[in-house]
């Protein structure tokens, strides 16, 4: 069975109840994608490679990391640092906000560690490797430049690279810096699953075919543009796929949307489903997690 490694930060999800009371969970765009990875295909090997602190709470993330199915071996801890937290509540007109806690957290200091505990040499083989504009967001320009090397390393020992820019602005300095740095993330990526919103407010694209064409000729082959009001277009190097999406169907929290679409899509083509399967069932998957509140489905 092929493997897949997903790279980036998981934190403490903080969803308020009421004006008092918050329930946690755990959350994190690479985490949310290695959990519907595994539910869709349980006998997936599915690694995270991550850092946490060594206190209570980290060692409590990790528990659940484990319970979930996700195999830790790779990740690191500290006792300099711990883990991240967001929270999500909703403003006076019922819109959805976050807010996050996560400067210096374990995770952001993932490729310092890494290289402190010569990590990187130990990676075997990977089939597929995940990671996204948000792994590279909390990083360092140096330890930026590190995970793409590390990304490339893993493909050169013949890993598809499947990369999500998961646009964040707070984790940027500039615009100018995000279109940088994602723009490098796409030349050393085979599978690319951009969103239409994100590709608007960066690249200024206006529809699918202007983001399949750059995403394409920075040397992306499947292309997946996740357009949420106009459906899905996927493509390869042969032909289009298209998915329609639902308008109707309720929506009460888009938190993992795109992280359950690309968990399961990914899932299902390491399956040896077509594209057209993986992109129904994927799109199924995300439209029933917008029907709850947080990132992980009980
Ligand atoms: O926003 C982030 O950095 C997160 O990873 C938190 C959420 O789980 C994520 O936004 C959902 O896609």
């Amino acid at each position: 069975m092929a493997s897949l490694i997903s790279i980036g930060e998981c934190m403490m999800e903080l969803n308020a109840t009421d004006t008092l009371n918050f329930k946690r969970s755990y959350a994190g765009d690479t985490y949310n994608t290695a959990v519907y990875a595994k539910r869709w295909q349980p006998q997936l090997p599915v690694y995270y490679l991550s850092a946490v602190g060594t206190d209570n709470l980290s060692q409590e993330m990790l528990s659940q990391w484990r319970a979930e199915g996700l195999n830790t071996q790779y990740v690191l801890q500290t006792p300099d640092a711990q883990l991240g937290i967001y929270a999500i509540s909703k403003d006076s007109a019922g819109k959805r906000c976050l807010s996050y806690w996560r400067k210096g957290s374990a995770a952001s200091q993932l490729m310092q560690l890494m290289h402190a505990q010569g990590v990187a040499e130990t990676l075997p083989h990977f089939d597929y490797v995940y990671f996204t504009g948000i792994s590279l967001g909390i990083l360092s320009d140096d330890d930026k430049q590190a995970l793409l090397d590390l990304v490339s390393d893993l493909r050169n020992k013949g890993a598809t690279v499947v990369f999500d820019p998961n646009y964040r602005p707070l984790l940027w300095e500039s615009k100018e810096d995000a279109i940088k740095w994602l723009t490098l993330a796409y030349q050393v990526t085979d599978l690319a699953l951009p969103g239409m919103t994100d590709h608007k407010a960066l690249f200024g694209h206006a529809n699918h075919t202007e983001v399949v064409e750059f995403v394409r000729a920075l040397g992306c082959h499947e292309i997946v543009v996740k357009s949420s009001q106009d459906g899905i277009y996927a493509y390869d190097a042969h032909a289009e796929y298209y998915c329609a999406i639902d308008g109707n169907s309720p929506c009460i929290d888009t938190t993992a949307a795109g992280d359950s679409f690309a968990g399961t899509y990914l899932a299902s083509r390491m399956a040896g489903s077509d594209i057209l399967t993986a992109v129904e069932a994927a799109a199924d998957v995300a439209t029933n997690v917008v029907k709850h509140v947080g990132a992980i489905v009980d």
